[in-house]
């Protein structure tokens, strides 16, 4: 097990070229947030536009589409039922990100396995939250492309059937490889196995334990995925990104709320990229 440490960043966020366009740096389409959960789906797309992604859509229940663009005028909406143009606008994206908020009744499950069918190994998926229980709950078969899971423990331990204090980084490289995905293990000393190495994020604090968090990480995952080219690095970087800003902020609060980690991303991703 590797320790990360911030030469991640400027390996991974690279000065943007004067000759470039929004098209540059990648299209991130985020499916999720039922009429109950609005808020995952919005705190995920924020942080992919905020972590830079060049084009971002979010594909979500109908009520939700005001606040979204109360919040967020950059993301560009689209209704979760309507399947035709969730298959085209999961077809179009650089990145899927499916989960965050998204539930896990009969709807979201019919989602799922939509955008499943759909995507190609040209485009990466990054599957959170309610999308991990689903496959688990229901025995799905992930689709063979890149793929980045992004569980908590319960999460995790829904999914690998590895009980949480059985989670050793062994029982994790194992089922990770079973899975031939990209694993984020999160907990308070998250882990990431990736397909070559397995590596311990020695940030975080307990001002971040609080809902949200995560699905503002997996946004965060979404956008440098969509941005910079090698997908380890992009993983990594994120998850060192997402708790160092929450360190800086809770030296002097006790609790760090995910928008104010949105917030602080394109200062931080400023002052850390490779010069
Ligand atoms: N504002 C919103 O709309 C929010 C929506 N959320 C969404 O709610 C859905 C359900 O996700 P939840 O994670 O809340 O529910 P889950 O039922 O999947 O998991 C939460 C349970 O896991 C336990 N647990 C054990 N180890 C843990 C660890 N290391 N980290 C986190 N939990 C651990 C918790 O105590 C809790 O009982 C997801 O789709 C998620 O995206 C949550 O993110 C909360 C905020
Ligand atoms: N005590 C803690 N120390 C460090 N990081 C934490 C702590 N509690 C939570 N986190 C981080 O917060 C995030 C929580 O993710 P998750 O449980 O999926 O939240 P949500 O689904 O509510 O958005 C993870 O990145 C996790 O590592
Ligand atoms: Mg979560």
């Amino acid at each position: 097990m590797e320790t990360l440490t911030a030469a991640i960043l400027p390996q991974t966020i690279r000065q943007r070229p004067a000759n470039s366009h929004k098209g540059t740096y990648g299209r991130v389409t985020l499916v999720g947030g039922n009429r109950n959960f609005g808020g995952a789906i919005l705190m995920a797309s924020a942080a992919a536009v905020y972590a830079g992604a060049g084009l971002v859509t979010t594909i979500t229940d109908a009520s939700n589409q005001s606040s979204l663009h109360a919040r967020l005028p950059e993301a560009m909406f689209a209704d979760m039922r309507q399947t035709t143009q969730l298959t085209d606008l999961v077809a179009g994206a650089d990145v899927v990100v499916i989960g965050p908020g998204l539930g896990t009744d009969d709807a979201a499950l019919a989602t799922l396995q939509q955008v499943f069918q759909t995507v190609t190994a040209q485009q990466t998926l990054v599957v959170d939250g309610s999308a991990i229980t689903l496959v688990a709950q229901h025995h799905l078969t992930l689709p063979a492309v890149p793929l980045v899971l992004t569980p908590h423990q319960m999460e995790w331990q829904r999914l690998s059937g590895i009980a949480i204090a059985d989670q050793t980084p062994e029982r994790n490289r194992a089922a990770a490889n079973q899975l031939n995905a990209t694993v984020v293990v999160k907990s308070h000393r998250t882990q990431i196995y990736t397909p070559t190495g397995s590596f311990q994020n020695p940030l975080g604090t307990p001002a971040q334990a609080t809902g949200g968090m995560g699905d503002t990480l997996a946004g965060m995952v979404g956008g440098f995925l969509a941005q910079f080219s090698d997908h380890q690095d992009a993983v990594l970087a994120a998850v060192y990104t997402h708790s160092a800003i929450a360190e800086a902020l809770a030296a002097s609060q006790y609790v760090v709320l995910p928008h104010q980690i949105i917030d602080a991303l394109p200062q931080y991703m400023h002052d850390h990229q490779a010069h």
